[in-house]
């Protein structure tokens, strides 16, 4: 079982102007290897969002912190700038690997700034807001994730064949 976190950044879900859907594929897409353990929703603001994710990786360590939304252009898109932050390793093939798979369904994948990066022992990745966007990042980052944080946990040390 991996302990995961997620943390939604919606303005309207967080003034309860929105049901999170996205959360709920999140919980979804993942099955049953993955045990959320931590579940908010956050308005899109920078510090807030930096705070939310040191308390995560500091006080709770999950396995993975899930984001979902604020990847986009708009002004008030900040969640990969929160990322950067407080990131301590960079993990770009994560997001150029779902960039890719979205690409194959949408060009507006591109149009996510997302990033993945390791915090202590933590793998944050950031999906899109939207549910789709969620549905179809997880599907293409899913397949290697539990090799990731294998190694990440010290649970695997080889990658092997397969
Ligand atoms: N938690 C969510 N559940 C369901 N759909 C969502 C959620 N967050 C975003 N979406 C959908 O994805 C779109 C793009 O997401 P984005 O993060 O840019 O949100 P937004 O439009 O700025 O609104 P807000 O941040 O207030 O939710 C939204 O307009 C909405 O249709
Ligand atoms: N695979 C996939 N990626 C996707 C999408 C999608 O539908 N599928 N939506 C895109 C759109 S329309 C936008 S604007 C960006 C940023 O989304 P966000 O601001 O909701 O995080 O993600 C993109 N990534």
């Amino acid at each position: 079982m991996y302990k995961t976190a997620i943390l939604i950044m919606s303005d309207k879900g967080a003034r309860g102007e929105r049901q999170d859907l996205s959360g709920k594929q999140i919980k979804e897409s993942l099955g049953p290897s993955y045990s959320v353990e931590y579940y908010k929703i956050i308005p899109d603001e920078k510090d807030q969002i930096m705070a939310e994710m040191r308390y995560i990786c500091d006080q709770l360590s999950p396995a993975l912190l899930l984001t979902s939304g604020g990847t986009g252009f708009s002004s008030r898109d900040v969640t990969p700038d929160a990322t950067r932050e407080v990131i301590e390793k960079v993990v770009p093939g994560i997001p150029e690997a779902i960039r890719y798979y979205g690409l194959q369904q949408t060009p507006k994948a591109m149009l996510s700034r997302a990033v993945a990066g390791i915090r202590g022992k933590t793998l944050i990745i950031n999906l899109p807001g939207s549910v789709r966007g969620v549905r179809e990042s997880l599907a293409a980052a899913l397949p290697a994730l539990d090799h990731a944080l294998d190694i990440l946990q010290g649970m695997a040390s080889e990658c092997g064949q397969g």
